[in-house]
């Protein structure tokens, strides 16, 4: 399993990590906004400032075939071996390009997740998925391939925008709806406009121990790890289609989005109590707005549905659902009718 920090001494804990992995080369590889937001607070490390350094575009439209071959590139042009050490320091889109380049380079070198969004530390860093998006579609191409260790801390956040806030939130809502309602109504309780960051930072730690008890039991996604799925159905096929129609949204506000349908479905198929279902419907709508669709591409949307990578078949769309909050349903297979209900109750929900 891999190493989980949850760091309140950010340099002496990398100090510690980087110095205890044996590697004859350092590599940090961060996108253009980490380079100059992050990389600057990990300097008093001296080993930082003499690693060999990538930099990439920021955000995720660049977690692309073309990134990863430019990360493989500088990697053999600058004396990579298979003992060379590559630290990923930014968001879901670097741990998960990075990861997969580590993944992949001399067929795997050892790396360090240091994530600087709120997303990546509760969510993307950890569990070993990696990939890049291809052909329109999400995390199409990749691997499970965990970092040796992931380190967290939240001194990155206090640089984060109000949206990524949001877009990290709403998978730390995920995992307190697939695991407990207590946890569940705390989370309701944040207020994006006023954030206590003593009480994030707990949440954050709480959160990261959710997906690590779940991943440590199904690392490889055979069963209960797809209760990490939820709201990404639709969520993912929001976020192919938004990229489609060159109007991306972030990972997160997807999810959100996503949430709402399916637990729409949760309600119908498996009885989700409607009031939870409306509280969180409030929720989102209230912090992540819309994204505008109409009836009209409820087809296109199905057919991205069918590549979602849970289905057992190409003709039948999967989902994770829940009967009450930490109550997992997996594998449960909806017809197109209550699919393009649930995007109907989605429409409604937002305003649409
Ligand atoms: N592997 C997994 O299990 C997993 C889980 C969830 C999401 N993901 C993937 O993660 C990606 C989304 O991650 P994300 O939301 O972190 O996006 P991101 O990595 O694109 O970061 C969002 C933006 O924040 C900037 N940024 C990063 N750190 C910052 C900081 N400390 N201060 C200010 N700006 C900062 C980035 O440069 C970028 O512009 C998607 O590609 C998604 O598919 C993967
Ligand atoms: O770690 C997991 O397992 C997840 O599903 C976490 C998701 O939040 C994440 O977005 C993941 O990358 C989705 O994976 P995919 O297999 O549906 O591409
Ligand atoms: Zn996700």
């Amino acid at each position: 399993m891999q190493r989980i920090i949850k760091s309140t001494n950010l340099i002496t804990d990398i100090e510690k990590t980087v110095s205890g992995i044996k590697h004859d080369k350092l590599f940090v590889l961060t996108d253009e906004h980490t380079a100059n937001l992050c990389f600057p607070i990990l300097e008093p490390f001296a080993a930082i400032k003499n690693a060999s350094r990538i930099v990439i575009p920021a955000n995720d439209t660049n977690k692309t075939l073309e990134n990863l071959a430019h990360i493989w590139k500088h990697l053999t042009q600058n004396g990579a071996t298979r003992h060379s050490l590559l630290i990923n320091l930014g968001g879901g889109m670097i741990t998960d390009i990075g990861g997969f380049a580590a993944a992949t380079f001399k067929r795997g070198i050892t790396y360090v997740n240091i994530p600087t969004t709120l997303l990546g530390a509760v969510d993307a860093a950890v569990g070993g998925k990696t990939g890049i998006n291809f052909e329109g579609f999400k995390n199409e191409i990749g691997a499970f391939y965990p970092a040796e260790c992931v380190l967290i801390s939240s001194r990155f956040f206090h640089t984060l925008g109000r949206e990524d806030i949001l877009s990290g939130f709403s998978e730390m809502l995920k995992h307190a709806l697939i695991s407990a309602e207590a946890e569940w109504e705390r989370l309701l309780a944040f207020d994006a406009g006023n954030i206590d960051y003593e009480w994030l930072t707990d949440a954050v730690f709480r959160s990261v121990s959710i997906k690590e008890g779940i991943v440590e039991k199904d690392p490889f996604e055979s069963h209960i790890r797809k209760a990490l799925n939820l709201g990404h159905t639709v969520g993912h096929a929001f976020e192919s289609f938004a990229l489609e129609t060159a109007r991306p949204v972030l990972h997160g506000y997807a999810v959100a989005w996503g949430l709402i349908a399916e637990l729409y479905l949760s309600h119908r198929m498996c009885g989700f109590p409607k009031e939870e279902l409306q509280k969180t419907v409030r929720f989102i709508h209230r912090n992540y707005g819309a994204f505008a669709l109409d009836c009209d591409d409820y087809e296109h949307l199905y057919d991205i549905m069918k590549h979602d990578k849970k289905n057992a078949s190409a003709s039948s769309v999967n989902f994770t659902l829940l009967s009450g909050i930490g109550k997992i349903q997996i594998n449960q297979v909806a017809g197109k009718d209550l699919i393009f209900q649930s995007l109907d109750f989605y429409r409604d929900s937002v305003g649409l």
